[in-house]
């Protein structure tokens, strides 16, 4: 009986080896069989457990890329295990440009991820196919330039009123990364619903706080559980909520408080809109296009309802911390380079007076401003790469085949930092942009491209600008050498430190 059981034992151990190490195995051979790729093989979590270990050891969770590519800028792919699958991560420019204009058809976005399943599982960033063309039409007019133009009061004001200096305490360091976030996910709360939400608690958190906490603990549980990981091996995207730990409950909790007050908004300005007492038929506010769109299909369902959660979770989380991350580094790096920073704080001055002058077109004539912002974009870029997707047609990107069920992604680090497309790529050097001949081919791409690019870029890039300006103008943006810079990942990759830099007043 006893040599059974162990018997059963060492099979059973042989097995879960096998399945743990067998994606080294399929790893070395595509390695081998495709030129210019390097492989990166971590047991069970696979890149995520890279991630913290660079993190750990540099203090920048995506150091190991860039190294990479720094070494070996004619890096084609990168090739990794999520867990026992396999993923083809482009480097390649023409390889990414190829995969995501030409096959953007031939993928689904990778399922089983905790928070963005259980929170935006029906939004536009998670959906494929017919039902992703659908929501992106709905949508795709309110974030076309011209129409961009009517938010920029919105984000003038939430600047202002969060930024003014009656709220600073100068002799510290600025949180700047965590007023940003302020500034961002109250405008967004603004251009979904028309209403603020500052102040409005849940869980005894404020509610924006509460949103971007879960949606960061839901990715640190990730990377930190080992049963999870276990879990997304085995069970994909059925893991979410299978039998949970205390951890993973806690945050599924969480996230149902979240979407029940949601629920309570849309419901009751649904309850108005069909009582008579609010008309919506002009209204650009994203609830409102959702709405109309209900009312038309004449719907009463509930899953439609849900949806609409699902899509502003998925706002709030594309334009919250990613916009407020590119600020915080923005920031930082004029506080390094003091000549930049007068250079930007000089444009401004010969393009408006005072704050309340700026406008949709001023803003755009501001060239240095852009430069700024690309080159931090460039060096940091908030969003790591394009979420994991799974191949569902069997196809060839450059001479890399690609089977049905293969995992592909790209990471944004690399092509950014490639010495072959950018000169000294480490150095912040927001001049390099205006070499227009030169960059014109340099390819840059921190919101993604083909037709699953960003929607919300033009609107992101004008909160971004509207904020720098408006802090550049009113502050000098001095560096805190106490601190030091270090990039952590989570939804975003973005500084673990949020005393980065100093401001004082200019008078
Ligand atoms: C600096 C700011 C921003 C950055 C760096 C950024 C980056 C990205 C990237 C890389 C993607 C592609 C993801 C993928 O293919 O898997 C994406 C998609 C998306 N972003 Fe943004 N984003 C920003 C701002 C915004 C804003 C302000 C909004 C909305 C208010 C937004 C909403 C979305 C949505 C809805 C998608 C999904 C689009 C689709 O699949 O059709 N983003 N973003």
């Amino acid at each position: 009986m006893i040599i059974l059981i162990a018997s059963l034992l060492t099979i059973l151990t042989f097995c879960i080896l096998l399945l743990i190490f067998s994606p080294k195995i399929k790893l070395l051979h595509l390695a081998k069989k495709y030129k210019d790729t390097e492989v990166l093989f971590s047991p069970v979590g696979g890149i995520v457990n890279l991630y913290q270990q660079s993190f750990e050891k540099y203090g920048d969770a995506l150091y190991f890329i860039r190294d990479l590519i720094q070494k070996k800028p004619n890096t084609k792919a990168i090739l990794y295990n999520l867990g026992v699958d396999i993923v083809v991560n482009f480097q390649d420019a023409e390889l990414v440009k190829e995969v995501h204009q030409s096959y953007s058809d031939y993928y689904e976005k990778l399922k089983g991820i905790l928070t963005l399943q259980y929170l935006f599982d029906k939004g536009m960033l998670m959906t494929d196919g017919d039902e992703w063309q659908k929501q992106r039409k709905l949508l795709a007019n309110t974030f076309l330039f011209q129409n961009i133009k009517s938010r920029l009061p919105v984000t003038k004001q939430v600047v202002q009123e969060i930024y003014s200096s009656k709220q600073l305490d100068l002799s510290k360091p600025i949180n700047a990364l965590h007023m940003s976030e302020k500034v961002t996910s109250d405008v967004i709360f603004q251009t979904f619903f028309g209403i603020s939400f500052r102040g409005k608690q849940i869980n005894g958190v404020e509610i924006q706080k509460e949103l971007s906490n879960v949606l960061i603990e839901g990715f640190n549980y990730i990377q930190s559980s080992f049963y999870y990981k276990l879990k997304m091996v085995i069970l994909k995207e059925k893991a979410v909520g299978f039998k949970p730990f205390k951890g993973e409950e806690d945050l599924l909790k969480r996230m149902k408080n979240l979407r029940d007050t949601t629920e309570e908004v849309i419901q009751n300005r649904l309850k108005q809109i069909k009582s008579g007492n609010l008309d919506i038929s002009q209204s650009e506010l994203f609830l409102d296009i959702l709405l109309r769109d209900y009312i038309q299909k004449n719907s009463e369902s509930e899953k439609d309802i849900q949806q609409m959660i699902d899509q502003f979770m998925t706002f709030f989380f594309g334009g919250t911390d990613t916009t407020a991350d590119l600020v915080a580094l923005t920031l930082y790096h004029l506080s390094h380079n003091q000549n930049f920073q007068t250079k930007l704080r000089q444009e401004i001055k010969s393009i408006i007076n005072n704050f309340e002058e700026l406008n949709y077109d001023n803003l755009n004539q501001m060239n240095y401003l852009q430069c700024v912002i690309k080159e931090s974009l460039r060096i940091h870029p908030p969003a790591v790469g394009v979420l994991p997707r799974v191949c569902i047609k069997d196809h060839k990107v450059g001479q890399i085949e690609m089977k049905k069920g293969m995992l592909m992604d790209t990471h944004f680090i690399g092509v950014l930092n490639n010495p072959k497309y950018y000169d000294n790529p480490q150095d912040f050097n927001p001049d390099r942009w205006n070499d227009s001949k030169k960059m014109e081919s340099a390819p840059f791409s921190p919101f993604g491209i083909g037709k699953r690019s960003c929607i919300g870029q033009h609107l992101g890039m004008m909160n971004a600008k509207v904020i720098i300006c408006f802090l550049v103008m009113n502050y000098l943006v001095k560096p805190n050498h106490q601190q030091k810079l270090r990039m952590s990942l989570n939804t975003v990759y973005t500084p673990f430190n949020d005393d980065l830099v100093y401001f004082e007043k200019i008078n």
